[in-house]
């Protein structure tokens, strides 16, 4: 198993795409130099990324334009430049001896379409699936994956905790890559024989184009709540962004949660034909779970659908809402075509043998719970999260919950409060450290969080900043029995403070904790 870098991921066998064809296809002018017989061989829109024989692409971003960037890229090997009006006057001075191609329509706009053209990737022999929503994302990815296998299939994923080509596992940087990455990473597992693609697709990717030219046979909606404000603005501009996934120039067709108000929309707004599913029997759907056994260890379900089409199985992580993760995995395995029986011939007594890495994460199964507290990781770091998660353990908890967490600093202020009220109400004990404070003053942040639990006027609330001494704050208050959670960090490797990157892994530190209490070898 190697572990390779998101940006550099690259076909290991790329085909020449000639300059001149792409340039024809996709309608650009010359702005300097010629295409002659240059070919291009892979697409980047980083020039720290360039490979190469790579056409870079100069767009414009938030901080700089990346046509800056040209004589970098050339340095890189780059083989030509693509931008816009205004990236061809910031070439102009930049004496590039490679030719620059200029875009009437915004280049990010066909960004999609041209890595497709580059890597070959318009058409896939792969299945491809997408999963939307708030919450849960990553976990479904995961649960595909493993169905996928189970039906004697190749998966590959893509997930904000990692990329995966089979045994290869490719560090995410974010949830859903840019299109030159998402369309490299889909020519590379064509080439190792990956046939099925499970994609967390963020509403920031339907947004900023980075999921074009990919055709998802089916593609899911879970769930919905607060997050990403700050750059949405407002919880409708939100939806709107996760919606439009639901259109046939993104996929064939689509399954929905419609337990919530927000998943009922989807159903009936959606431009592509969908398929429900109810976890209340009452509910208007064509497909219904009944959860018949929770514990701390697992959830046991019964998933039911049109013309008998059923599934009995369990997920080893507690929660209905993973019963729910994978019946919706489930589904959109049968809505392409991929029969329940299949699945469950490959699987042991239904038993979906998933690990989702810092989800619900367990990090010390093993302990008795008469010798100890468990202790749970997570990456849930939204109210909508919390009061999943809590919920879930006020029905399995046989203890105590004490419940760790933080928030991020520079992004969406206004969940804060919410997320500690929440805490506060679902918890007995709660501990408020920091998360990746960024530019904020941390102190500042956790004074939010805490007015947020003392609101909720239930649980005893401990402030302690530094997260490594919190998660052992955390073990001695424990007591045999009792559940700790830490939410946030999940399997991230880093703390981001006042603008440094520090590595620190909750996962570690709290095994680190366990072990100098004696809970793990
Ligand atoms: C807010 C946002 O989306 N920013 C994205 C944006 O950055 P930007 O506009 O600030 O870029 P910039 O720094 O001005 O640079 C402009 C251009 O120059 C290029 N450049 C820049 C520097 C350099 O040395 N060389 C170079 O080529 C950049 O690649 C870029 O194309 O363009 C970059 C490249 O296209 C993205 O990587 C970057 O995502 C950042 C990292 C990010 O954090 N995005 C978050 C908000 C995000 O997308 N999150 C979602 C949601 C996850 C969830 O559901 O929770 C996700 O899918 O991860």
């Amino acid at each position: 198993m190697s572990t390779g870098d998101a940006l550099s991921i690259r076909p290991q066998h790329p085909a020449p795409r000639p300059l001149e064809a792409l340039r024809r296809e996709f309608g650009w002018e010359t702005g300097s130099g010629h295409a002659g017989d240059a070919a291009a061989f892979g697409v980047t829109i980083d020039s720290r990324d360039v490979r190469e024989g790579d056409l870079y692409v100069g767009l414009p971003g938030a901080r700089r334009h990346g046509a800056e960037f040209a004589a970098q890229a050339e340095r890189s090997g780059a083989v030509a430049v693509l931008t816009d009006a205004a990236g061809l006057e910031v070439t102009a001075t930049q004496g590039l001896g490679i030719p620059v191609f200029v875009s009437a329509v915004p280049p990010r706009e066909s960004l999609g379409e041209l890595a497709a053209a580059v890597y070959g990737t318009a058409e896939l022999p792969a299945r491809v699936f997408g999963i939307t929503g708030t919450n849960g994302k990553t976990s479904v990815v995961y649960l595909l994956a493993e169905l996928l296998r189970a039906a004697g299939m190749t998966p590959g994923l893509s997930s904000t905790a990692e990329r995966r080509i089979g045994e290869e596992v490719i560090v995410s940087n974010l949830t859903s890559p840019e299109a030159t990455e998402l369309h490299a990473l889909l020519a590379r597992m064509s080439e190792k024989g990956v046939d099925a693609v499970a994609l967390e697709v963020s509403a920031h990717a339907v947004e900023r184009h980075r999921i074009d030219g990919v055709r998802f046979d089916v593609v899911a909606f879970n769930n919905f709540s607060q997050d990403h404000l700050d750059d949405f603005g407002d919880m409708e501009s939100y939806f709107a962004a996760k919606l439009a996934l639901f259109a046939p120039e993104h996929a064939e067709r689509g399954v929905v949660v419609v337990d919530a108000p927000a998943g009922q929309r989807v159903a009936r707004e959606s431009r592509i034909p969908v398929t429900r599913l109810a976890t209340e029997y009452g509910q208007d759907a064509e497909w219904h779970l009944a959860v018949t056994r929770q514990s701390l260890d697992g959830v046991s379900f019964v998933l039911q659908g049109p013309e008998g089409a059923h599934f009995r199985g369990s997920v080893p992580v507690f929660g209905r809402f993973m019963a729910e993760n994978a019946a919706l995995a489930l589904i959109m395995l049968h809505e392409a075509g991929i029969p329940l029986e299949r699945v469950a011939a490959g699987l042991d007594r239904g038993r979906i043998p998933v690990y989702i890495p810092g989800r619900l994460e367990c990090m010390n199964p093993e302990t008795p719970l008469e010798a100890g507290p468990r202790f749970f990781v997570d990456y849930g770091h939204t109210p909508g999260a919390f009061a999943a998660m809590l919920d879930a353990l006020a029905e399995v908890a046989p203890g105590r919950i004490i419940f760790l967490f933080g928030a991020d600093g520079d992004r969406d202020t206004t969940k804060r409060e919410e997320m500690g009220r929440i805490a506060g109400a679902g918890s007995d004990a709660v501990i408020v450290c920091d998360y990746h404070p960024r530019s904020e003053p941390p102190e500042a942040i956790r004074a939010q969080l805490i007015a947020g639990v003392r609101s909720a006027n239930h649980a005893r609330v401990f402030e302690e900043g530094d997260p490594r001494t919190a998660v052992r704050l955390a073990v001695s208050i424990a007591q045999p029995g009792d559940v700790i959670l830490y939410a946030g960090p999940g399997h991230e490797d880093y703390q981001e403070i006042a603008g440094r990157i520090l590595p620190y892994s909750a996962r570690e530190e709290v095994r680190g904790a366990l072990r100098e209490a004696g809970l793990l070898p």
